[in-house]
């Protein structure tokens, strides 16, 4: 329906196109005018304007919060006196456009993090499960978002697809939130300003056990790295399996690039363990960054430390792994064993946004203070890196 009653002013429209610039779609993280919601906006001379607003899907979660931050930005142009906020849902061809509009123009399912981007890929790993690579991965990814840099995850631990419980995208049962999806385009999910993309996304019950063999899982990473619509990521990390060769091979084939970060604990046997994982990693062709030592002493009330889990895991770790490359494999990160982060990620709010004076969430810190690296220059060139 288009305003036909008398004479329409279009400076006003004008305005009011300019304003809702600053309408950001919240699960593509653009703005509105730039994805081409936004059709015809009218208004008459006594200001009461009509501004059509196009949907990517039906019953497109975000709709909400468009139409309200549409009708917001509309009612603080001067010269409105009311909005009729109209919502229709795109064509199949606008819907097309779009998508390969945020594709680049570039081939349906090319690649985005090969070895030309300027996305710094950290793959996650650790020798074995439940020594807090999830845990230490989410609130990184936050303390990097927070730097102001574009962060993403994939959550591709298929055995304990924790991240999002980790960082709140589940409901009151505890199931994931569901991406949505723009014909083959998967919008990630966003927390605390982190694209989000995970196994427990696509499974209907959380407790359902995924037994996955080594292509299924290759399909499933590949997928998340080509349909995912992620942008332009500075860093994008990824959350392994403990422990397996298959993921290892399949992201030193898809992600050539990726530098791994082993995760382990200050324990002498999880050493060994640590090692193999991180051996795995570098027979497939990815460069050992370092290793990140977690549930290291915990600092008692009395200012004690209580070593649970022994002390050293970490720098041995990381001095193996150094033989057998020319760059050392740092020690990057000893985060102690905090009740604070464990209740975080219990809770989905993590210790780096919950608790920031925690010890734990100022060794994540300093952690993302040495991996917070942007490798677009302001002239969209390559920039020199270095860890460290
Ligand atoms: N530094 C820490 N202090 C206290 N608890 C921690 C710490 N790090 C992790 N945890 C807790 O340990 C448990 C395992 O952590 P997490 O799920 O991150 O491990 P994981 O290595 O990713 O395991 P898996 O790979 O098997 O899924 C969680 O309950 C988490 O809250």
């Amino acid at each position: 329906m288009r305003v036909t009653d008398g004479v329409v002013s279009e400076g006003v429209a004008s305005r009011i196109r300019t304003a809702l610039d600053r309408v950001i779609d919240p699960e593509i993280r653009k703005p509105i005018t730039e994805l081409d919601m936004v059709g015809g906006i009218e208004v008459a001379h006594d200001g009461v304007a009509v501004v059509e607003v196009k949907l990517t899907i039906v019953g497109c979660p975000a709709a909400d919060t468009i139409e309200r931050d549409v009708r917001d930005a509309t009612l603080a142009v001067a010269g409105v006196s009311s909005v009729d906020v109209r919502v229709s849902v795109m064509t199949r061809d606008e819907r097309a456009a779009l998508t390969s509009k945020l594709r680049g123009g570039k081939a349906k399912r090319a690649m985005p993090f090969g070895p030309d981007s300027l996305t710094r890929v950290y793959a996650v790993t650790s020798g074995k499960g439940g020594v807090g690579k999830s845990t230490v991965t989410a609130n990184l990814a936050v303390a990097l978002a927070a730097r102001g840099l574009a962060v993403g995850i994939v959550d591709a631990d298929v055995y304990g697809f924790s991240i999002p419980g980790l960082l709140g995208l589940v409901d009151t049962a505890g199931a994931s939130v569901k991406p949505t999806q723009v014909d083959d385009m998967i919008l990630p999910p966003v927390a605390y300003g982190v694209k989000v993309i995970s196994i427990g996304m696509f499974v209907d019950d959380t407790s359902t056990a995924v037994a996955w063999r080594g292509p299924m899982l290759h399909r499933t990473i590949q997928q998340f790295l080509t349909d995912v619509y992620f942008g332009d990521l500075d860093v994008l990390l990824l959350d392994l399996p403990p422990g397996t060769g298959d993921v290892a091979i399949s992201v030193g084939q898809l992600l050539p690039n990726a530098e791994v970060l082993v995760v382990t604990t200050p324990q002498a046997a999880a050493a060994d363990v640590a090692e193999r994982s991180g051996l795995v990693a570098r027979q497939t062709g990815q460069k050992l960054l370092g290793v990140v030592e977690n549930m290291a002493g915990l600092v008692q009330p009395d200012g004690s430390v209580l070593e649970l889990f022994g002390s050293g895991g970490g720098a041995e770790t990381a001095r193996r792994l150094s033989k057998g490359q020319d760059a050392r494999v740092e020690l990057l990160a000893s985060v102690p064993l905090s009740l604070g982060l464990r209740q975080g990620g219990d809770s989905g709010v993590p210790v780096v946004v919950g608790a920031p004076a925690d010890p734990a969430a100022v060794a994540i810190e300093s952690l993302a203070s040495r991996l917070a690296v942007r490798e677009r220059g302001l002239a969209g060139r390559k920039l020199g890196l270095s860890v460290g």
